[in-house]
């Protein structure tokens, strides 16, 4: 049976919603990537090597990364000796399975939340303008959605309006925002923000931090504090330290986790506005040269469009046409 085939029913029967999610999400992707390979298989007919440098051209411009694009393509150069794959048709199906088997090889990465019996802690790092904010929105509606109670702290004490931008959120899930004065300490807000939650008993606490990444060693200090003072309330907290990223900032996205990977222990990593990208390949790069979980992926705008990030509903995502043609052949 054909991976297509698996996949369709593996997927057959899972949340739809969230199945159309992914779809839509990487529609731009796929009108780019997809189609493009499509026409390759047409173009071509024989798989050869120069069907191969091809597709490999085309998966660099996914921005799915040099050693990733090599990687994936050796072993599709193999799984092609070994099937004695003659011809280009069907050859989709063979490179959306290389993409999920290369999402999952190695160690295994965890992608749910390290959630506590008691207070969970979590950290939400990342730049400015990365979606961090909407981020944090979104995760609390999906937590209060489980049932779960939550609070905010509003770190992020630097920028201007970060602190309203919050509280909006706030008002707007229905979950409480501890908050201070612009510019006041932010380890000072978490110890206040730590305390809240305990004496109200609240299920999750997501604290917001500030985006400014103008060196190294500021933004290592200023994190570990705020790690530090977390520490010293509840031991083991933060329970995820999860780092937003925007994918429509490519492979500048990496440079962003490379730097805060250095300065802090990132447990996650939240792939904002990958529908905003037609390199949609990115999640496979952040994977391989990170080695960090992508947790959680942004797919628009809307309050239930941040998702759990799930390889094989992305792949599906980005060969859904093909996949469906085939699946009902
Ligand atoms: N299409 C799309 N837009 C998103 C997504 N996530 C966030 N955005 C938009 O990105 C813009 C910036 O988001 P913010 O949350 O304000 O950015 P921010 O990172 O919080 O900024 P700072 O508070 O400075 O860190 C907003 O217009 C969001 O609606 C997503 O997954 N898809």
């Amino acid at each position: 049976m054909s991976f297509f085939k698996k996949l369709k029913e593996k997927i057959t029967g899972t949340n739809e919603t969230v199945t159309e999610k992914f779809k839509d999400g990487l529609s731009k992707t796929r009108n780019s990537f997809t189609s493009k390979v499509n026409d390759l298989v047409a173009r071509f007919r024989e798989v050869d090597e120069d069907f191969f440098e091809e597709l490999e051209e085309l998966l660099l411009q996914a921005d799915v990364g040099v050693e990733t694009v090599m990687e994936l393509v050796d072993q599709l150069r193999w799984e092609v000796q070994r099937k004695n794959i003659k011809n280009t048709e069907g050859i989709q199906s063979v490179i959306s399975e290389k993409l999920v088997e290369i999402y999952k090889d190695g160690e295994e990465l965890d992608t749910d939340l390290n959630m506590q019996d008691d207070l969970t802690v979590i950290l939400m790092v990342g730049v400015n303008g990365v979606g961090k904010t909407t981020t944090i929105g979104k995760l609390a509606a999906r937590l209060k959605e489980e049932g779960k109670t939550v609070m905010l702290a509003a770190g992020d004490t630097f920028r201007a309006g970060a602190i309203d931008q919050l509280v909006v959120w706030g008002e707007r899930v229905g979950v409480e925002v501890i908050r201070q004065s612009e510019g006041s300490d932010p380890a000072a807000v978490m110890y206040d923000a730590i305390r809240a939650a305990k004496s109200r008993k609240v299920d999750v606490l997501i604290c917001d931090t500030a985006g400014r990444l103008q060196n190294k060693v500021n933004l290592m200090n200023e994190l570990e504090k705020v790690h530090r003072v977390i520490g010293k309330e509840i031991e083991g907290a933060p329970h995820e330290v999860l780092l937003a990223l925007d994918a429509t900032t490519g492979q500048n996205a990496l440079i962003q986790a490379q730097t805060f990977k250095e300065a802090t222990n990132v447990t996650g990593i939240v792939l904002t506005k990958l529908d905003g990208t037609a390199k949609g390949g990115i999640v496979l790069a952040i994977r391989n040269k990170l080695n960090i979980p992508v947790k959680f992926v942004g797919l628009g705008e809307g309050m239930d469009d941040l998702q759990p990030f799930d390889p094989e509903k992305y792949v599906y995502g980005l060969f859904a046409d093909g996949l469906e043609k085939e699946a009902e052949e």
